[in-house]
């Protein structure tokens, strides 16, 4: 059967391609954040409705996902990076995409405010909205200050994971939300700084593209250095502690000394030798945040101040 269609050039879409359409990996870390955010929380959670909260969160991580992907598939359609996801590949159909974002976006909104609050729900909502309408519909093709303001969707997560605790807001979770914004500009502009043909071919106003690469170096360097204290006073905070802090501190001088090397680097040089600092920094920010929560977690577990 696969084997006819995809004679005819119409492949048939196997499961693998709707988990795809989710974006797994990348929700992964996002679903992460809001665990620890809820796990954190100053008011204990049953674990069945913990469990239930952070699947939920994690659909409508998903199904923000499928609509991304539905709107972006000209863009993907063009750059190599994104060429094979299942709608460009021509393995899911753009409305079947659609229909699936939708419908998940509903019943996890629904579900949360069924397991957790009304609260936590409507920000999971507009969360979904944010990332799919604000960032995806709006931003990213309008301005090169498209994900750091867009970058604020994936922000939200640990807050929500909060409020489904705690039913609202403070200042510990906005320091994660923080945490997680200044973050973002460095994690995709190193990443930007080796993939900026793509962006370029697609016409997707990244700052590679409009600024160039020498201006992208600065601003990486930039936000490494207003993250870092947004990342040591959360440290300060009730949820933190000496495991916390000696994580922060040691991860930020790591992410400050990448951006540093970035800033510096010769654009001859980065060429020659593949771009390697730029992609051992984007790795590097994968692990950053990654620590950052599991810091925060082991420091719960071991009592915080
Ligand atoms: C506007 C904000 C963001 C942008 C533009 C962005 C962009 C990207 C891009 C283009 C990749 C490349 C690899 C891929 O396609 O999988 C990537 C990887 C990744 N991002 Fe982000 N990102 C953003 C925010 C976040 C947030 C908030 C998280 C988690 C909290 C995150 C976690 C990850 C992870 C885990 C990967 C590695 C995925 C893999 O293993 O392939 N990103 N990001
Ligand atoms: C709970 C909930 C609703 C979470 C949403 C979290 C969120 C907004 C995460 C950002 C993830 C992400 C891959 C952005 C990539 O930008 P892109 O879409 O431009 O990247 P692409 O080029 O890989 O498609």
């Amino acid at each position: 059967m696969t084997e006819i269609h995809a004679y005819e050039g119409a492949p048939e879409a196997e499961f693998r391609d709707y988990v795809a359409l989710l974006k797994p990996r990348v929700m992964s870390l996002v679903v992460f954040t809001a665990f620890v955010g809820l796990l954190v929380a100053p008011v204990p959670v049953h674990p069945f409705i913990a469990v239930c909260s952070v699947l939920f969160i994690a659909l409508g991580g998903g199904a923000s996902g499928a609509l991304n992907m539905w709107y972006d598939a000209d863009i993907d359609a063009v750059m190599k990076r994104t060429q094979s996801r299942p709608i460009p590949a021509g393995r899911v159909e753009p409305g079947e995409a659609l229909a699936i974002g939708i419908a998940l976006s509903i019943i996890a909104v629904t579900m949360l405010g069924l397991a957790a609050n009304w609260f936590a729900a409507a920000f999971l909502a507009f969360t979904i909205f944010f990332y799919a309408v604000v960032y995806t519909i709006w931003l990213k093709r309008w301005t090169p200050q498209n994900i750091v303001i867009g970058g604020a969707a994936g922000a939200f997560p640990p807050m929500i994971g909060w409020a489904c605790a705690t039913g609202g807001v403070s200042i510990e979770s906005l320091l994660m939300f923080a945490l997680i914004f200044f973050w973002t500009p460095p994690h995709f502009w190193a990443l930007a700084l080796f993939m900026k043909e793509d962006y370029h071919k697609a016409g997707v106003p990244m700052l590679t593209v409009t600024h160039g690469r020498a201006v992208t170096r600065r601003h990486i360097f930039a936000y490494t250095l207003v993250l870092a204290p947004f990342a040591i006073w959360l440290g300060l905070t009730p949820v933190g502690g000496p495991i916390y802090l000696a994580t922060a501190v040691v991860l930020n001088a790591l992410f400050i000394a990448g951006g540093w090397r970035i800033m510096r680097r010769d654009e001859g040089r980065a060429v020659a030798d593949g771009y390697k600092v730029e992609k051992q920094v984007f790795r590097l920010s994968l692990y950053y945040l990654f620590l950052h929560f599991l810091a925060l977690l082991v420091q719960h577990w071991a009592g915080a101040w």
